[in-house]
């Protein structure tokens, strides 16, 4: 191991080539000095020892095994042979017994990193001895040679290297300092690399400052101040300009100080930059002209370095978002934090897949927030402009585009044309099923969407005056307790009311007015939420009116924005399509009435306000629908004649009224009543049996006969007579011939002295 790292050192420093050590000389002089006749510096080699320097004889190289100094090498110390003809360790050594006839021997080791390599070696073919003064200034002088050896290599390294950097584009440079700085070297590419002659340089027939700038002179006067007043390393850039040439030269220079401190000498490299300087210099001016062009174009630029999270933006990108320049925050959470709530998730999806590489640019449309609390459209177009070595972004770049005037004057037009659909879609779904809760509630989501907003209503104002109440057609859907839970239900059931006017959105029932409220209970009609109801923060209420009526409303609330009258003008033909719609069913539903009205007018007979005749007709034939046992029967007044001579007409009417009531009474639905005419009555009566509705038609007979009409002062007897025919089962019968038989069997009743009542056989 130890003798691996020996050849590894005799390798290191050459010491197997073939060149010599120049120390011929030296030798001469030592054999002369020791009064030898050979003197020798062997490098001890794995298999032989080469002589280096010698003196005395012509040999280059012997076998390491017959080697002497082999021994110095392997013992790594002195040796002295005094007489090796007697010495049994060399008596037989080739060396000794032939020439060059070895007899003294004394080698001193040479070591180099503390490893011994070879030796200085006196030799003679005569026995000697070395006295320990000479020995130790033999040790001495293999010291020296050791130390130039050593010294030898690292100038041949450094001849090297000034070699190398001959042939450099670099210039090397050393000034010395005594009291001032002076140039001591500068390598010979100084013609090449800076246009002026080392030689020139140095004999001061050129001094440095004549060739460069007075910029630059300064900048240099500048290093070399630093380096005096004790700056290690500095770096400058010189413009030198020759009569052939003007280039830009790069120079770094380091100080070498003294152990007291002070400055002994400065080193630099000089290197020419102006290709370098050339494209710095382009890029500067692209840049100004990018700048002047980005400024000119309004466009405001970021740049953001996403591993320092730092994001610099124009002054331009802040007057977009009205932000003071001075007081832009370079994270990228400020900017984040600008960006609209409802674009914010697009934004971060847009970013995302540009950062993982899915889209060479970072390319949409958002709005921020600006600093009079107003939103901002902005394009913004970004690239990557810098990646890590692993090709993932660093650094993206882009610029930003104020668009709101275009994006707002887009918006609107595209909001007009949505609104004029879902306008049409109302009517459409109104005409379709007739049904304005559900044209309504259809429409609901794109009101909402339309609007900006959260929540919404549609009402309708139902009932007259005081007892006039708000209908709802369409809400959205919001549960928070039980209670509320009930509301909707009744709402999904079309029974949800809205009767109690004295709050926000009451206010435009009340007025008939567009009420706004933009910070929530700041309106002074504002009662708040219920407990656990979402927060209210912005309202727009929509009167809904036919001519000025307040027939309905729309309920807005909670828009990103704030609601402006604006929108209110926006909505208006929406709110004009209802209140058409409304109106609509208001004369539907007026006309229904009048129907019904005339409807009951045509089946009522105006004296009794039983049914007539003709309805008698109707209901006997809804009877003959269904099952079951009844009876129908024909009443008539006995002698009504008389009455109407004796006492009067309206008597007669008066006889009528009572006994129609006499016999509505004691039939109520699903029996059937009717006036057939003159003072003739019909009924329809349901029983199991003809024995039960027996007792039911006596009662009735009796009911009348029993009661008295008091006319004026008169008090006028009645009776009726009853003609009845029993049915087993009323599906399918009819009425008009069972009529027919009654009216014979009331014949009968007449013939058998009236006040009766008679069935059909
Ligand atoms: N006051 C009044 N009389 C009416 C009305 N309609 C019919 N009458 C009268 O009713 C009378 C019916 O008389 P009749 O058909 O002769 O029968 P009656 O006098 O009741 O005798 P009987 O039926 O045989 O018991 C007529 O005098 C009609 O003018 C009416 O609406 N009001």
């Amino acid at each position: 191991m130890n003798d691996q790292t020996r050849l590894k050192t005799i390798d290191d420093f050459m010491l197997n080539s073939e060149l010599p050590l120049d120390l011929d000389d030296l030798m001469a002089i030592l054999a002369e000095a020791y009064q030898v006749p050979i003197a020798l510096i062997g490098i001890v080699g794995q298999y032989e020892e080469t002589f280096k320097a010698k003196f005395g004889t012509d040999l280059a190289r012997i076998n390491r095994e017959h080697a002497f100094c082999s021994r110095v090498v392997d013992e790594k110390k002195q040796l002295v042979v005094c007489n090796a003809k007697e010495d049994p360790r060399f008596s037989d050594n080739p060396l000794v017994t032939g020439e060059p006839n070895i007899c003294f021997y004394a080698g001193t080791p040479i070591r180099i990193n503390d490893q011994v390599v070879g030796a200085v070696c006196l030799i003679d073919s005569k026995p000697r001895e070395m006295d320990e003064k000479r020995l130790k200034l033999l040790e001495r002088v293999g010291a020296l040679v050791s130390q130039h050896i050593s010294l030898s290599r690292e100038h041949e390294a450094l001849k090297r290297e000034h070699g190398l950097i001959e042939k450099s584009p670099i210039v090397l440079a050393t000034w010395r300092y005594d009291t001032s700085l002076r140039l001591v070297h500068i390598s010979n590419n100084s013609e090449r690399v800076l246009g002026i002659s080392a030689h020139d340089l140095l004999e001061g027939l050129v001094e440095l400052s004549d060739v460069i700038t007075q910029e630059a002179d300064n900048a240099f006067t500048f290093a070399m101040q630093a380096h005096m007043e004790g700056v290690e390393s500095h770096s400058c850039r010189l413009q030198i300009t020759t009569p052939s040439r003007t280039i830009w030269v790069s120079m770094i220079s380091t100080a070498n100080f003294r152990e007291d401190g002070a400055l002994y000498s400065v080193q630099a490299f000089l290197f020419d930059t102006s290709d370098q300087k050339y494209v710095e210099d382009k890029l500067n001016k692209t840049n100004q002209r990018m700048r002047l062009l980005l400024e000119a174009s309004e466009l405001g630029t970021w740049d953001w370095n996403l591993a320092a999270d730092v994001n610099q933006v124009n002054k331009r990108w802040c007057d977009i978002v009205g932000i003071e320049y001075e007081y832009y925050d370079t994270s990228a959470r400020f900017f984040r934090q600008l960006i609209h709530p409802a674009d914010y998730v697009n934004v971060e999806k847009m970013l995302h897949d540009h950062l993982k590489g899915k889209t060479s640019v970072f390319n949409t449309t958002f709005r921020m927030k600006h600093t009079n609390d107003s939103w901002v459209w902005v394009e913004s177009y970004g690239k990557t402009v810098e990646t890590d070595e692993r090709g993932r972004p660093v650094r993206i770049a882009g610029i930003h585009r104020d668009i709101t005037e275009r994006m707002e004057r887009e918006l609107h037009e595209k909001k007009k044309t949505q609104l004029l659909q879902f306008i049409n879609k109302t009517r459409a779904s109104y005409l379709q099923n007739n049904d304005l809760t559900l044209a309504c509630q259809t429409v609901l989501p794109e009101l909402i969407d339309i609007s900006d907003s959260q929540f919404a209503f549609i009402g309708q104002m139902k009932g007259e005056g005081e007892t006039s109440r708000l209908f709802i057609h369409a809400i959205s859907e919001i549960v928070w307790d039980s209670s509320s839970f009930t509301q909707y239900n009744e709402y999904k059931k079309r029974n949800l009311y809205f009767s109690n006017f004295n709050n926000l959105f009451g206010t435009t029932i009340v007025t008939g007015e567009v009420t706004i409220s933009n910070v929530s209970g700041s309106h002074p009609n504002s009662k708040g939420v219920p407990k656990g109801h979402p927060r209210i923060s912005r309202f727009l209420g929509l009167p809904i009116k036919i001519k000025d009526r307040v027939v309905g409303m729309i309920g807005l609330a909670n828009k990103f924005d704030v609601y402006t009258v604006e929108d209110a003008e926006f909505l208006q033909p929406l709110l004009d399509a209802l209140a058409g719609l409304f109106y609509a069913v208001e004369l539907e539903e007026g006309r229904a009435i009048a129907e019904e009205k005339l409807r009951r007018l045509a089946m009522t007979d105006s004296l009794t306000g039983l049914y007539n005749r003709r309805a008698f007709v109707d209901e006997c034939n809804k009877v003959s629908q269904r099952h079951g046992s009844g009876c129908v029967a024909i009443i008539d007044v006995d002698h009504f004649k008389k009455v109407n001579d004796t006492y009067g007409h309206d008597a007669g009417d008066q006889a009528l009224i009572l006994i129609a009531g006499k016999i509505a009474k004691q039939n109520q639905a699903p029996g059937v009543v009717a006036r057939l005419g003159g003072e003739e009555f019909g009924l329809v009566v349901f029983g199991e049996t003809k024995e039960e509705i027996h007792v039911q038609l006596e009662a009735l007979r009796i009911a009348v006969e029993e009661s008295t009409l008091t006319y004026e002062s008169d008090k006028i007897s009645l009776t009726i007579s009853i003609g009845a025919a029993f049915i087993e089962d009323t599906f399918g019968v009819d009425f008009s011939s069972l009529l027919s038989d009654a009216d014979k069997s009331l014949y009968l009743a007449k013939e058998k002295g009236r006040n009766k009542v008679v069935w059909v056989s």
